[in-house]
């Protein structure tokens, strides 16, 4: 049998104001040498620079960049900084982790993961989704060896990001069950356990709706946990499978063909919504699911009109090709995306 390797964050550090124990977290971690914080223009405000304050009180030589996509280029932006660093931090949104987590990968040198808003599952995660004018890749990387969740930080950001990150959870759903089809239809490698951490999460993030609330240290800790156990899931399974099917590649294909896409998770949960519609499961009970954690479930609450949901449908099958899903290898025609779009109210 193939031997297998699963990567998980050394030390995680949940809670108030931990971004300003940057500094000593590292020590802990018996980092040696310079540091890079990266950031976007806002994060760094909101988070990096306290990462950075804190590093410099522990004698750190500290440098600092700022990326807005989660691009190739930004990657190669990083990697200009990169002389003479031994650890990258990432301080931002998903983006921002992302890069720096790939940034890392490709030089070897050891990442640390601490997000400024829990909307989305890569916070732990070994793989990072990159973007281009053809597509999104999802790019295998290194686990970060430690993640620094300041959730004072987290619970200030805009609620939205927040939701988004639970209907990026919900999401787990359909991606279970399209991973379970490639497994029959393709004999993908499949995990149990991973695919049962990823439902276990989306089921009690369900059943946690109503502990979300906005600006609460409890609920931003809660949105965190769940997060990280999606991305455990994620790292047991060496694949992005467990939490992204066909709901991500509509996701994906909105981002590339949206005036203005809404947050990821947002539209990973309205994908969602359609997805398990065509897998013949109950779409309502997702729906509602989305609803309770006031998600948009809508194409009118992701403000995107409705011709680019049809659209964004129609060509879902075309990302990650090598990825089998209910979407199969054709694709949804137009009159059937449309059909499928109106019966879930999302359009
Ligand atoms: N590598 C992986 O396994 C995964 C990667 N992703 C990727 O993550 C990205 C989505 O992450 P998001 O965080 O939704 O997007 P994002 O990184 O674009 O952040 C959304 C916005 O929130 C802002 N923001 C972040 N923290 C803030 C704060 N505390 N206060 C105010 N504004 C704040 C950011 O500056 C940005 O404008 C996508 O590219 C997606 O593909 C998503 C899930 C898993
Ligand atoms: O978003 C993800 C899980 O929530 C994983 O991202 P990919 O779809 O890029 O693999
Ligand atoms: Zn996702």
């Amino acid at each position: 049998m193939d031997s297998k390797k699963i990567q998980m964050p050394r030390e995680v550090h949940i809670g108030p104001d931990v971004l300003e124990q940057t500094g000593s977290i590292c020590k802990d971690l018996r980092i040696d040498g310079d540091i890079l914080v990266v950031s976007g223009k806002n994060t760094l405000k909101i988070g990096g620079k306290k990462a950075i304050d804190s590093l410099e009180k522990e004698n750190y030589s500290v440098d600092s960049v700022q990326i807005t996509e989660a691009t190739k280029q930004s990657i190669e932006k990083v990697d200009r900084k990169l002389d003479n660093i031994s650890l990258i931090i990432g301080v931002g949104g998903g983006k921002v982790i992302d890069v720096a987590k790939m940034a890392s990968t490709n030089r070897d040198i050891y990442f640390i993961s601490a997000p400024t808003a829990a909307s989305h599952d890569g916070i732990v995660s070994p793989l990072a989704s990159i973007k281009d004018p053809q597509g999104s890749y999802s790019l295998k990387a290194q686990s970060p060896i430690g993640v620094i969740a300041d959730t004072n930080i987290i619970r200030n950001a805009p609620f939205k990001l927040l939701v988004s990150g639970c209907a990026d959870i919900v999401s787990n759903y359909t991606a279970v069950k399209d991973w379970k089809l490639a497994k029959r239809l393709q004999n993908e490698n499949y995990s149990e356990s991973a695919a049962a951490l990823s439902l276990m999460t989306a089921k009690l993030m369900i059943t946690s709706a109503d502990a979300i609330k906005p600006r609460l240290e409890e609920s931003a800790r809660l949105v965190v946990k769940s997060l990280f156990s999606s991305g455990m899931a994620i790292s047991i399974a060496g694949t992005s499978r467990p939490a992204s099917g066909s709901e991500h590649k509509f996701s994906h294909a909105l981002d590339k063909i949206a005036p203005q896409p809404a947050l990821h998770g947002e539209q990973c949960g309205v994908g969602s919504i359609l997805m398990m519609c065509l897998q013949g499961g109950d779409w309502e009970f997702i729906r509602d699911a989305l609803k309770k954690i006031k998600a948009p479930t809508t194409s009118k609450e992701l403000k995107i009109k409705p011709e680019y949901i049809i659209k964004a449908l129609t060509m879902a099958h075309t990302i990650r090709k090598e990825r089998y899903t209910i979407l199969g290898d054709r694709g949804l025609s137009k009159s059937a995306a449309e059909n499928l779009a109106i019966k879930t109210e999302v359009i």
